[in-house]
């Protein structure tokens, strides 16, 4: 028996693999970054799809119950050996006492450059392994034997970078349907669009139906995400001024390049009603899911009232159009060149894909980045000095002055290239700074709770705003 491969692997079904499986997944699964169900109870675990990638390395879609909220399906990558070799002690799950598996160390294959090396080689020829279809664009050529790396950031999804050639996005948490972040850098491509890169390969399912698994395109090398640059200047005490301005002319040209490749709708007051109808729905949701934003609830609907009451008056006829979806610092890419890159087109992971896909007014984004930019001045990094054990980082200093600078220039930039300046929509603008704070207090109540004063802090200055 091949030391890698698990035993029965012609007998292995989905029901059997959990015997042995659901145990630790119940366990590995809460500790990742990207499992967006944290402090719900895991109260069910099946088997969407299981596929042989190679001996030794299984494709799995698994879908888990969670007690009061709907039904999440996650994508993994097993490895199964007899013998772990210690370079890939932290990728292991598990060693199963029961069931098909007992016996095997069962590891996370993204980890393994073998079996991430092997998904590369799908990925270079079109084709099928079960349900798994692997697709590339022709004019693209991808090299063999590009050495793969993990990245380990903190990512909603994982990505994989060979030979800092391609990066490949693993959608981890899945919802069926087709991925914006593949269908909208691939319309952009298609219209000329130079900011964001466009789409090599791809693979997808055909079960339970269409559903884009993984995204592989270049990747740009010596580049640095829009995030890291402005922690620097902060810490430096530098403004950020040009750069904000070069994000908003390029935020511009992005979202002229969608309007010309995607749909765009016009809407009328009764769709402005449901827009800011669905911003106040999700307040509630948030405040009951996050008992810190309570006190600011009644406060924050008046921003949501106020673009009803705007659309009510007659005033209003927004276009709306796809955007982003999930704008901030650490999706613009910039090259040692100087020019910014646009990447994540997936929007907020945790709205319906359905939601995701949907024309909206391009304020959303310019909502998104205003928003970063009030992250940023309020997560400087602390002054160099000695620090103490348990210290938390964020927030630590707060700059409101480069904040408002920055916001003011981003800003401008847009109004450049749109010749529309955003800050001319005050109520539409301020509705969507709310709607993206609430969603940001959700985010990190769940991911990291460490962060939550950031969103809360903006939510009591917009509510504070909101009663003057
Ligand atoms: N084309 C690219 N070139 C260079 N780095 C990239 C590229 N695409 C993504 N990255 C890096 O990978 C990280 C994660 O990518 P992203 O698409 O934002 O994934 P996620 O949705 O998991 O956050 C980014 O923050 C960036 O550092
Ligand atoms: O992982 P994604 O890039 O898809 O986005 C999620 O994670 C982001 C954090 O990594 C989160 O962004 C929030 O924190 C940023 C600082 O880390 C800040 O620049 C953003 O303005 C703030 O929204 C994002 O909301 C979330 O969807």
């Amino acid at each position: 028996m091949l030391k890698t491969a698990p035993r029965p692997q012609g007998t292995l079904s989905p029901p059997l693999l959990l015997t042995s499986l659901a145990g630790l997944f119940r366990e590995w699964l809460p500790q990742q970054r990207w499992f967006a169900a944290k402090g719900r109870p895991l109260t069910d675990l099946a088997v969407v799809s299981m596929t042989e990638l190679h001996p030794g390395c299984l494709h799995l879609l698994l879908r888990t119950g969670h007690a009061g909220s709907p039904a999440h399906c996650y994508q993994l990558i097993l490895g199964m050996r007899e013998e772990l070799p210690p370079r890939l002690h932290h990728a292991v799950i598990g060693r199963p006492s029961v069931g098909p598996l007992a016996g095997l160390n069962v590891y996370d294959a993204l980890r393994d450059p073998r079996s991430t090396g092997l998904l590369l080689e799908r990925l270079r020829v079109p084709g099928a392994a079960g349900p798994l279809r692997f697709e590339r664009d022709a004019r693209t050529v991808v090299p063999a034997g590009l050495a793969p790396r993990l990245l380990d950031g903190e990512q909603s999804n994982t990505s994989l970078v060979y030979g800092d050639s391609f990066i490949l996005k693993l959608f981890r948490r899945i919802q069926y349907g087709v991925n914006p972040d593949l269908e909208v850098p691939w319309a952009l491509a298609g219209e000329g669009c130079a900011r964001v890169p466009a789409p090599v390969a791809w693979f997808w399912t055909t079960e339970p139906r269409r559903t884009t698994l993984g995204v592989l395109q270049p990747f740009l090398r010596g580049a640095t995400d829009g995030w890291t640059l402005a922690l620097r200047s902060l810490a430096a005490g530098e403004g950020f001024a040009d750069e904000a301005y070069e994000l908003g002319r390029a935020t511009a040209e992005v979202h002229a390049a969608l309007a010309a490749a995607l749909p765009t709708v016009t809407l009328g007051h009764v769709q402005v009603e449901l827009l800011a109808r669905g911003m106040t729905e999700r307040l509630e949701a948030a405040a009951r899911a996050v008992p810190a934003l309570r006190p600011y609830e009644p406060a924050l609907r008046t921003a949501y009232r106020a673009l009803a009451d705007l659309a009510s008056e007659g005033g209003t006829a927004l276009t709306a159009q796809r955007v982003h979806g999930d704008l901030h610092l650490g999706q613009f890419l910039r090259a040692p060149s100087g020019q910014w890159t646009l990447i994540d087109f997936e929007g907020e992971p945790a709205r319906p894909l359905a939601e995701r896909r949907m024309p909206q007014p391009p304020a959303r984004d310019i909502a998104g980045m205003l928003r970063s930019f009030d992250y940023a001045a309020r997560s400087i990094p602390p002054a160099p000095g000695p620090t103490r054990a348990d210290q938390t980082p964020p927030p630590s200093r707060w700059s409101p002055e480069w904040a408002d600078t920055c916001r003011a220039a981003y800003c401008a930039g847009y109004a450049d290239v749109d010749g529309h300046d955003p800050r001319t929509s005050p109520v539409l603008l301020r509705a969507h700074e709310t709607d993206k704070a609430v969603y940001e207090a959700v985010y990190e109540a769940r991911h990291r709770p460490d962060w939550l004063p950031v969103p809360l802090a903006a939510l009591d200055q917009l509510a504070s705003d909101a009663s003057l």
